[in-house]
């Protein structure tokens, strides 16, 4: 079953292709991370998917709802975290979260207050006013507003952009606890890529308003695994155009810094690599590293071509 449905969806601002073809299911339960570059059309699709805007063609459909016709039913059973969310600064958080209760219209407002205010820690700090809050604090304002309507699909907008770590800590552990949650689907966008990896189940990657990649992290990284990375560390800065040279006739990825080169390659032909390197240039270390999302981001977006795993 899934959560979410956005079929062959199309939506401009004047002259720009914010989402061209957009095509994306999440599957129910999951928690589902939207990767880009800037630009690439993530926060655009998040307010398609809350009725914000309209697509100019395709369908977008929430829980088995198409958006554009089920309206308001739709925004009850969505929580949306905006990328930037700011509160008055003279209300408290209580007072904030009463606010977003009573234009919601929702029944017994003080409970779901209280079970918000508990689920993202801030009890305590609930009648403080919410111009002494930290951005930490701020953000997991912003959730708290999301979760008032007890929500079964999540939308979180870079809910981590601009936090000092212990905010991101603090962030992450409120969106693990959510997940245990199964009838709870979850998606996030982010640039953190370990932020991803650590909390997704699957993840969509977004370039210029088009899919590059989607499916579950391990499918995906298992699709670029026949490759690892050996990062070498050169003895003398200056050696490193002789050891591109001693690389070159080999079918691998060659990439330079100023004292290292990271090659990509497959696995059988590491000792073979090393081997060229040694001979070629003084070599001070080495690493091989198994691919991780970052290479996934990397390939999609050198790549065209659409990758599903
Ligand atoms: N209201 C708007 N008017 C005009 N152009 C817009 C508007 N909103 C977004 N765009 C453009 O649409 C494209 C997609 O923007 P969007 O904000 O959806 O991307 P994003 O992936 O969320 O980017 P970021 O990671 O920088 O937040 C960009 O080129 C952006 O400049």
């Amino acid at each position: 079953m899934h959560a979410i449905d956005v079929t062959d969806v199309t939506k401009t601002y004047g002259d720009v292709t914010a989402l061209d073809g957009l095509s994306l299911a999440v599957e129910s339960g999951t928690t589902f991370g939207l990767l880009g570059t800037n630009g690439a059309g993530k926060s655009t699709l998040f307010k398609l998917l809350v009725g914000h805007v309209r697509p100019d063609s395709g369908a977008v459909a929430v829980a088995g709802r198409d958006v554009t016709t089920a309206g308001a039913a739709i925004r009850r059973s969505v929580g949306y975290l905006p990328e930037r969310a700011g509160f008055p600064s003279a209300l408290t958080g209580r007072e904030v979260l009463a606010f977003h209760a009573r234009i919601r219209g929702l029944a017994e407002p003080s409970a779901r207050i209280d079970e918000a205010l508990e689920t993202v820690g801030l009890s305590d700090a609930a009648d403080r006013r919410v111009g002494g809050y930290s951005n930490g604090m701020t953000r997991r304002l912003g959730l708290a507003t999301a979760l008032l309507s007890r929500p079964r699909i999540l939308l979180l907008d870079e809910p981590t952009a601009g936090l000092d770590p212990r905010g991101v800590a603090s962030f992450h552990s409120i969106v693990r606890q959510l997940d245990r949650d199964d009838d709870l689907t979850v998606v996030l966008s982010s640039h953190v890529l370990p932020e991803v990896e650590r909390l997704c189940d699957a993840v969509a990657i977004l370039h210029d308003g088009r899919l590059r990649a989607s499916g579950s992290v391990a499918g995906l990284k298992r699709h670029v695994s026949d490759d690892v990375r050996v990062r070498v560390r050169l003895r003398d800065p200056g050696a490193t155009e002789d050891a591109l040279s001693a690389i070159a006739p080999r079918e691998a990825t060659v990439r330079s810094t100023d004292d290292a080169i990271a090659v990509d390659c497959s696995a059988s032909a590491v000792p073979g690599v090393l081997a060229d390197l040694a001979a070629a240039v003084p070599v001070e270390g080495y690493e091989v590293r198994e691919p991780g999302l970052e290479r996934v981001f990397e390939r999609a977006l050198s790549d065209p071509a659409e990758v599903s795993a």
